[in-house]
């Protein structure tokens, strides 16, 4: 196995890093600016100090990458980059319908026609695609981003896709002699918004190294994994793990109801005890309501279970639980639900559904 490494930052902290140079982030507050990497302070326990990291690397502290380009700008990839243009990077946007970059040219966004032109005008391009199609298609398709990398660029795909995809495009971006980074998130809508995602990285350490600041621009923690196609593997891991509690949780209100117990206090015993968790506390209140407003939207998630039950497959290992609940997704799919957020499998669990 490869090794762990966490580092974290404090959303602050992280986003004063950036003042090394002053025209890649001119938001920085001044007392910061000029100042060294290694000045900044880390957050315990877990944290490295970022000096490290970058003399590790190799890279010097004035050459983090200036243009940042993203594609895919949807419910995950619009907050990202909209984080990314508030800091006071150069960002320039692409996505398949081009009405949802609007607002973030009004921010100050630039926009090209097509992935490659991004990636030949930025330094580093990261790309928020719906599933492994379309991060294949966007990053070696016939006007991909790799068209447009070449040495001394970077790409960093934060899709949730599978480990054989994710090497896919990682082999054919390191074809280019650019590098390349797997860093998907875990973390919705929300946490998106705040800057408080968890990237789960893989790939070349020394793009890891020079994104960093960006990371903790957009996010709260990241873990750096080792061989690309480890983060994808996280990440499913992660998901499957959440898809089973929402299906079982599911099952807890419906059956609560049922025997005549009000859902709500049900939702509040489980606040308090060992299985509390934020998704319950959040979802909850909305889902006895019938009301699925989508932060995760419940296709990703099925696609999810498809995909770990694929890397389960693959290494022999028993996942029947995963498995009961995708099913609990392909039905909820098959009854229109695909955009409604993933808490919407409940409705799998309701007689009406099942005949
Ligand atoms: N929502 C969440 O809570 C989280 C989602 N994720 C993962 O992040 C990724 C994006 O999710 P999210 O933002 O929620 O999903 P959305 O469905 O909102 O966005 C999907 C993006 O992919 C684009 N896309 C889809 N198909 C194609 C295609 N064939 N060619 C080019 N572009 C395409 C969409 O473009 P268009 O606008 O034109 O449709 C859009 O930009 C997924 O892999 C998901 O699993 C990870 C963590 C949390
Ligand atoms: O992939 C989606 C993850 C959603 C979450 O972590 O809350």
């Amino acid at each position: 196995m490869s090794s762990l490494v966490k580092t974290s930052y404090s959303h602050n902290v992280a986003s004063t890093a950036m003042a090394m140079c002053s025209s890649f982030c001119p938001q920085i507050p001044n007392q910061f600016r000029g100042r060294p990497i290694s000045s900044f302070p880390s957050r315990q326990p877990f944290s490295v100090p970022f000096k490290a990291f970058t003399s590790q690397a190799n890279i010097k502290e004035d050459q983090l990458p200036a243009r940042i380009g993203f594609l895919g700008i949807g419910i995950m990839g619009f907050p990202m980059a909209q984080n990314l243009i508030k800091a006071g990077c150069d960002v320039t946007v692409w996505n398949r319908t081009k009405s949802k970059c609007e607002p973030l040219i009004s921010l100050g966004a630039k926009y090209k026609s097509f992935p490659e032109e991004v990636a030949a005008s930025c330094d580093v391009t990261f790309s928020m695609l719906a599933d492994p199609e379309s991060a294949v298609d966007v990053a070696c398709g016939k006007h991909g981003a790799a068209n447009g990398m070449s040495p001394g660029k970077g790409y960093v795909d934060v899709s949730t896709v599978d480990g054989e995809t994710s090497k896919l495009i990682y082999g054919r971006i390191k074809a280019t002699g650019a590098l390349s980074l797997e860093a998907p998130v875990s973390g919705s809508k929300k946490p998106a918004e705040d800057g408080q995602l968890i990237f789960l990285t893989a790939g070349d350490k020394s793009l890891y190294d020079t994104v960093a600041p960006l990371l903790d621009i957009m996010g709260k923690s990241r873990f750096y994994l080792g061989d690309i196609g480890n983060g994808a593997a996280m990440k499913l891991v992660v998901n499957m793990i959440m898809g089973s509690m929402m299906a079982s949780f599911s099952e807890g209100l419906l059956l609560s109801e049922k025997v005549g117990l009000d859902p709500s206090v049900l939702v509040e015993v489980v606040s308090q005890g060992a299985i509390s968790a934020p998704m319950y506390s959040m979802k909850g209140p909305s889902m006895i309501q019938s009301l699925y407003p989508t932060a995760f939207p419940l296709k990703h998630q099925q696609k999810d279970l498809r995909l770990a039950l694929g890397l389960a497959e693959s290494v022999s290992q028993p996942t029947p639980i995963a498995a009961a609940a995708n099913e609990l997704y392909k039905v909820a799919k098959s009854h229109g639900l695909s955009d409604q957020d993933f808490s919407a499998v409940i409705e799998s669990l309701k007689g009406k559904l099942q005949q």
